[in-house]
């Protein structure tokens, strides 16, 4: 499954970037904000952040204002690997060499194309392995040592 949700400030660019999946023939699930009202973005991230980290879910996109508030809330999910990206180089190498499971953008930062063709990007990249794979596993054991205890 693919997730989408924003705040208010990402609410614009959200209805572009589901325009593009859509294009694509690409089903993607919104879990809001579905309207302008001001909204609390960890709302939100939580959303997508958890059902990442469970499985419930396999890829997501989330979108605040500029994207810092989003990515600090997916990333305390354990398996997330939430990317900031603000242009086609960062899109890509978020899934090359991070494998991001989410990506987050600034609604305020970008334009509509510009975001779409990001999400292109991300989507049609490949992680490489290797010496990525051996750092994501890094990442992975601090996440089992916190959660243990040992860190
Ligand atoms: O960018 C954000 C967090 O990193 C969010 O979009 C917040 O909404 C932003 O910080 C504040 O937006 P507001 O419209 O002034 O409440």
């Amino acid at each position: 499954m693919f997730l989408i949700a924003s705040d208010h400030g990402g609410l614009e660019l959200k209805e572009q970037v589901k325009a593009y999946l859509k294009q694509r023939n690409i089903e993607v699930r919104d879990l809001g904000t579905d309207n302008g009202d001001s909204v609390d973005y960890p709302d939100f991230g939580e959303r997508v952040g958890r059902a990442i980290s469970t499985g419930e879910a396999e890829k997501g996109i989330l979108i605040c204002g500029t994207g810092i508030g989003m990515s600090i809330v997916a990333n305390k999910f354990p398996g997330v690997r939430a990317a900031l990206i603000w242009d086609e180089f960062t899109a890509r190498m978020s899934k090359e060499h991070n494998n991001a499971n989410i990506i987050v953008m600034g609604g305020r930062m970008l334009s509509d194309d510009k975001a779409s063709q990001m999400v292109g990007v991300w989507l049609d990249a490949t992680f490489e392995g290797g010496r990525h794979q051996k750092r994501l596993d890094k990442i992975a054991q601090i996440e089992e040592d916190i959660r243990s205890g040992r860190l």
